[in-house]
């Protein structure tokens, strides 16, 4: 349990340079690993997702060497990874078990990919399936969750459509594909983000992503070889800071080297249209593209966010939902239903959690109708994060502008993404 203050009269002030991209970060470990030579990873996210990916590939017999936010993955190819002598603990991580499923279908072996209580609850099918139309062999509970077994071996290249938006399960598909006996052709329901095309072109792969986004050609057998990795800031991690001196008053912050990768700047365009005073420093790059955002207290106005938009903020869909309660009126969120199959069902959670702040909050099966209110007025000071690392920092930001003192229960949940999130929050106090 953790008490939490709220922001003093100066408001958040300051520079921050937050922690590496946790998506950028599991994905420059995986492609490390299968590719030939050393792979420098720099501002690694060390946390427990990433750590979690780590783990499980020195379980399969790769040498990774560690020194803070340093990584050099040894990688020997593919086919050097060898069966691992325990199930591989996929512990709380989402992004880990299912781009693992799909690397795993290359090998020359079954893994099994055990997680905790939260993952073993989560959708595993959206992955097996569209797995299966590539012929691979994956071997889930009657529910569709975890332990899973994977057969490694074979993968035959074809067109797959898939049902889901879903980074993880597009990811996953790529990673199968690059041991097909033929080229894979991926469509998407909407575009995701684009990370893990982006790392294996730099790595030697043949990716061919259509101008509709949605549509990714994967050549099979590139001869992967590798590199350094620069990880950007995670816009993920940025937006409780972005949000948080948006909506604390007299509050001035400068978020140095963030990702800039359309395909996750939806909370910056959503935080733009509400108003916020944000201005963007884009520095130049040949790789993932990232800058600064210069964040000012504003007043914000309502907002709808529909389907199409989700991809793009699809974590920070708990910060919207915050920033809308800040904003004087009605604002609404919908498709989003892949809220639910999070780390906790985020949209209960969310709902929950700004109920407490007395603001009103209606659920729908796929989203929120948010009756937001500049000022709040405390019904319940006993947050909790349920365990889920996004719900416990929107409540840490949510405190920040309540009239009181409150507590978290659950707060260790927050390493999974950020594990330097209070000493990071309180340089900025
Ligand atoms: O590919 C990734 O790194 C991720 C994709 C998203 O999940 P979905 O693919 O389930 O949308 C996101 O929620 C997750 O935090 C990270
Ligand atoms: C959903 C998340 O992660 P994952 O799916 O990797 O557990 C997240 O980081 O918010």
């Amino acid at each position: 349990m953790k008490p939490l203050s709220k922001a003093s009269q100066q408001g958040l002030h300051g520079t921050l340079a937050v922690p590496g991209d946790k998506s950028i970060s599991h994905r420059a470990l995986m492609i490390g690993s299968i590719s030939q030579g050393a792979t420098h990873i720099h501002h690694f996210l060390a946390g427990q997702d990433c750590l979690s990916t780590l783990k499980a590939f020195q379980d399969l017999g790769v040498e990774i060497e560690r020194q803070q936010d340093e990584v050099i993955v040894h990688g020997k190819g593919m086919m050097h990874l060898r069966p691992a002598s325990i199930p591989l603990d996929m512990g709380n991580s989402g992004t880990t078990t299912r781009l693992m499923m799909g690397l795993l279908a290359g090998t020359s072996f079954t893994s099994t990919l055990i997680g905790d209580q939260s993952l073993s609850k989560r959708p595993m099918k959206r992955v097996s399936e569209p797995l299966s139309e590539l012929g691979v062999q994956v071997k889930l509970t009657e529910k569709g969750t975890l332990p899973a077994q994977v057969v490694g071996g074979t993968v035959h290249g074809k067109t797959v459509k898939l049902q889901v938006a879903s980074a993880q399960v597009k990811s996953a598909l790529i990673l199968a594909a690059l041991a097909a006996d033929q080229p894979t052709t991926i469509i998407e329901k909407l575009p995701t983000r684009n990370h893990t095309e982006i790392m294996l072109r730099q790595f030697g792969a043949e990716i061919e992503t259509a101008t509709n986004q949605r549509t990714i050609t994967v050549q099979p057998h590139p001869d992967l070889v590798g590199q350094d990795v620069q990880v950007p800031g995670d816009m993920s991690s940025a937006a409780f800071f972005m949000v948080a001196a948006t909506i604390i008053p007299n509050s001035e912050i400068t978020l140095k080297n963030v990702s800039l990768n359309p395909t996750r700047t939806g909370i910056l365009r959503t935080m733009l249209k509400m108003g916020a005073d944000i201005r963007v420093v884009e520095h130049e790059t040949t790789g993932e593209p990232f800058g600064d955002l210069h964040v000012k207290t504003s007043k914000l106005h309502p907002i709808e966010i529909a389907e199409t938009e989700i991809p793009a903020l699809i974590d920070e869909l708990p910060l919207v939902a915050l920033s809308a309660a800040t904003a004087s009126g009605i604002s609404k969120i919908t498709g989003a239903a892949e809220l639910r199959v999070k780390e906790t069902d985020r949209i209960q959670a969310v709902s929950n959690e700004l109920r407490k702040f007395g603001v009103q909050v209606e659920e729908l099966p796929d989203g929120m109708i948010i009756q937001g209110q500049p000022d709040w007025k405390v019904q319940d000071s006993h947050l909790d994060s349920y365990g889920d690392h996004r719900i416990g920092m929107m409540d840490v930001i949510a405190a920040l502008k309540a009239e009181q003192s409150m507590i978290l229960e659950n707060e260790a949940a927050i390493s999974v993404s950020y594990p330097d999130f209070f000493t990071d929050l309180q340089h900025l106090m």
